[in-house]
């Protein structure tokens, strides 16, 4: 029997732990979207490296873990965990405003805080409330925020930087609400699986792939007109390191659309053909404001297939 590949919803789940992270509520609302399913079971990782590597193991199904923030830009161990490694795909995406209170351990006062600790994209979110609160206090970076307010907890720092819910959960109290520095701050989850046959498309679909282009004048511009002559738009664009040497760079990139979709899957072939290295990185329903826009009909799927025809009836000689 054929499988069902990424069509069927994945049952087990990986997610950046432990309980009481951004992430687990980013799953339950996930999962609450993808209806109820029996038997789900979802899985606290101590890091975003080990969520991936139960993934490409087969321990778990999927794993969703932090992609981007609006405020902080990209999560690196996400990135570059999606690129090093057996092939992952990105198979869903989720939306999650975050918010954040500084917990201390029941009776800490702010003169008492001489550590603070959190996920980095969570310090870097507070970094002003935190030097005006806390002058004096050490920051230090953790796995996830949830794992800075069970150390808090064990009393191994004096003060978390972490979801309300964590607090909570961890039995900490809230010092101050209302921490980041830029209010309504959101993230960007992935649910990612192993490669298999992709969900076809939805309509309203977004496809992430990584592209290495060398160091030559107009790569770049290059790359971006085969998306541009399609009537592609990129909803996300940045360049990584390829740790190789300095001006090598693998870019990634979220576009709008389907890998089934013919102007996409002819944009991906042509990059294939002018890039380095193209890595697919998955086709998904888009979760943002812009689900729902129209594809222009001079580059939607009948506008390609009778482009197609035409050059065929040309190639036989029956059409000039
Ligand atoms: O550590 C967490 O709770 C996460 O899910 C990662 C994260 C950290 C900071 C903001 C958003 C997500």
């Amino acid at each position: 029997m054929p499988s069902a590949g990424h069509s069927a919803a994945p049952t087990r789940f990986a997610y950046l732990g432990p309980e009481g992270t951004f992430a687990e509520a980013a799953l339950v609302r996930l999962v609450g979207s993808l209806g109820t399913t029996p038997g789900v079971s979802a899985h606290p990782e101590a890091s975003i490296a080990t969520a991936l590597a139960a993934v490409r193991a087969g321990e778990r199904e999927a794993a969703l873990v932090p992609m981007e923030n609006s405020v902080e830009g990209s999560v690196p161990a996400t990135m570059d965990g999606l690129v090093v490694g057996d092939p992952l795909v990105i198979t869903r995406e989720v939306f999650l405003e975050v918010g954040f209170v500084l917990a201390v351990r029941p009776g800490t006062t702010a003169a008492g805080v001489r550590t603070v600790a959190s996920h980095p994209h969570a310090l870097a979110q507070c970094r002003g409330r935190i030097a005006e609160l806390l002058p004096a206090a050490d920051v230090v970076p953790t796995a996830s925020t949830a794992d800075a307010a069970r150390r808090v907890a064990e009393g191994g720092y004096d003060a978390a930087v972490c979801a309300a819910i964590a607090a909570e959960r961890y039995g900490l109290d809230a010092l101050v609400t209302d921490l980041a520095d830029h209010p309504g701050a959101v993230t960007r989850f992935v649910l990612v699986q192993r490669p298999g046959p992709p969900a076809g498309p939805t309509g309203a679909d977004k496809t992430t792939i990584t592209a290495v282009i060398t160091d030559r004048t107009g790569a770049l511009l290059d790359l971006l007109a085969e998306f541009a002559v399609r009537g592609i738009s990129l909803t996300r664009i940045e360049s990584r390191p390829t740790r190789e040497r300095l001006g090598v760079y693998s870019f990634s990139i979220d576009c709008e659309g389907h890998v089934a979709d013919a102007r996409v899957g002819d944009a991906l072939a042509a990059l294939h053909r002018l890039c380095e290295e193209v890595r697919f990185l998955g086709s998904y329903p888009r979760a943002d404001a812009g689900a729902g826009k129209p594809v222009e009909e001079k580059v939607g799927d009948a506008a390609f297939a009778g482009a197609q025809a035409w050059l065929a009836r040309v190639r036989e000689g029956s059409a000039v």
